[in-house]
């Protein structure tokens, strides 16, 4: 293990371990890359509900993102809940400063049970600021109507949203599908500026407990280029794994419960996710 990739994520704190910076690191650890971690802001959370956030100040974001910068060899990084224009900005200073690559951005903005995770006026920042140092941004389907300012009801409007978020600079989109409104599957599609596309598709699973699943799945992408991995097997392996997690729930709390992050290594993957033309 003397050359394990060490990874970064940049996001805030679930006390309920599902999302977040919880579920970065048990993604991560699954995947077997060494996980540094930068606090965005600490959130009261369970499977019921949040009930308060607290961020960080921005030299609480610039200090941590230098204690990091000054020692460790990142080969990826993903951010998160990044919540204020302060904390974005910071965050774009120091993948700047630090000459990050593989840079995930999982754009989040609303979590499942309804709370805002971004501050309104924030929005402006993460499309002017990062979304350019984007390698991957991975929305899903309100945040990608939020960010391209249209609507996303069939696979043709879903590329139109697509090239429009492209043109904030980022490199690749993947506009997720669990908010979909198909019952039998949920459908990723990724397009990259030199027009690569890529759909993956897998059955949908009945279950209350999808908290985190975004989280988990840009980790696991992260965690997949850090280790070397060509951009469309990552999307595949993060899909797999996503998969895993939601099939094999914990039943952990009386709402919308946390994935099985240890899934995808104890039970296996069954051939479930498709690439669809
Ligand atoms: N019920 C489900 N069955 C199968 N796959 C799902 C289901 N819900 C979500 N997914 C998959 O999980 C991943 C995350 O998608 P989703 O659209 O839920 O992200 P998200 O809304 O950002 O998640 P969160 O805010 O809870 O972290 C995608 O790969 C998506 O296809
Ligand atoms: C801290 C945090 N980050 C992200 C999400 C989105 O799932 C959440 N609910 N909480």
């Amino acid at each position: 293990m003397g050359n394990i990739k060490q990874v970064l994520t940049i996001a805030g704190s679930d006390s309920g371990g599902g999302a977040g910076i919880q579920a970065d690191i048990k993604t991560f650890q699954e995947l077997g890359v060494y996980s540094t971690s930068v606090i965005t802001a600490v959130t009261a959370q369970n499977t019921l509900g949040l009930t308060g956030i607290y961020p960080m100040d921005r030299t609480a974001v610039e200090k941590q993102l230098k204690a990091i910068g000054t020692d460790f060899q990142i080969s990826a990084l993903k951010t998160g809940m990044l919540f204020n224009a302060d904390i974005i900005e910071e965050a774009a200073r120091g993948i700047k400063k630090y000459g990050w690559q593989n840079v995930i951005v999982d754009p989040v903005m609303i979590a499942k049970g309804g709370a805002s995770l971004l501050q309104q006026e924030a929005v402006d920042a993460l499309m002017n600021c990062l979304l350019r140092l984007a390698t991957v941004v991975t929305p899903n389907i309100p945040e990608a109507e939020v960010l391209s300012g249209l609507e996303i009801h069939d696979s043709v409007s879903r590329l139109r949203a697509a090239k429009w978020i492209l043109a904030t600079g980022a490199e690749a989109v993947v506009i997720k599908g669990g908010h979909g409104t198909d019952t039998n599957f949920t459908e990723d599609f990724y397009l990259h500026r030199n027009g690569d596309t890529l759909t993956m598709r897998s059955p949908r699973i009945h279950t209350n407990h999808t908290h985190g699943t975004g989280c988990t799945f840009s980790a696991a992408l992260t965690a997949e280029l850090a280790k070397g991995n060509p951009l469309q097997k990552s999307l595949y392996t993060a899909k797999q794994f996503i998969q895993a997690a939601i099939s094999h729930p914990l039943n952990i709390g009386a709402g919308h419960g946390p994935t099985n992050h240890a899934a995808y290594h104890k039970f296996g993957t069954k051939e479930e996710v498709q690439l669809v033309q």
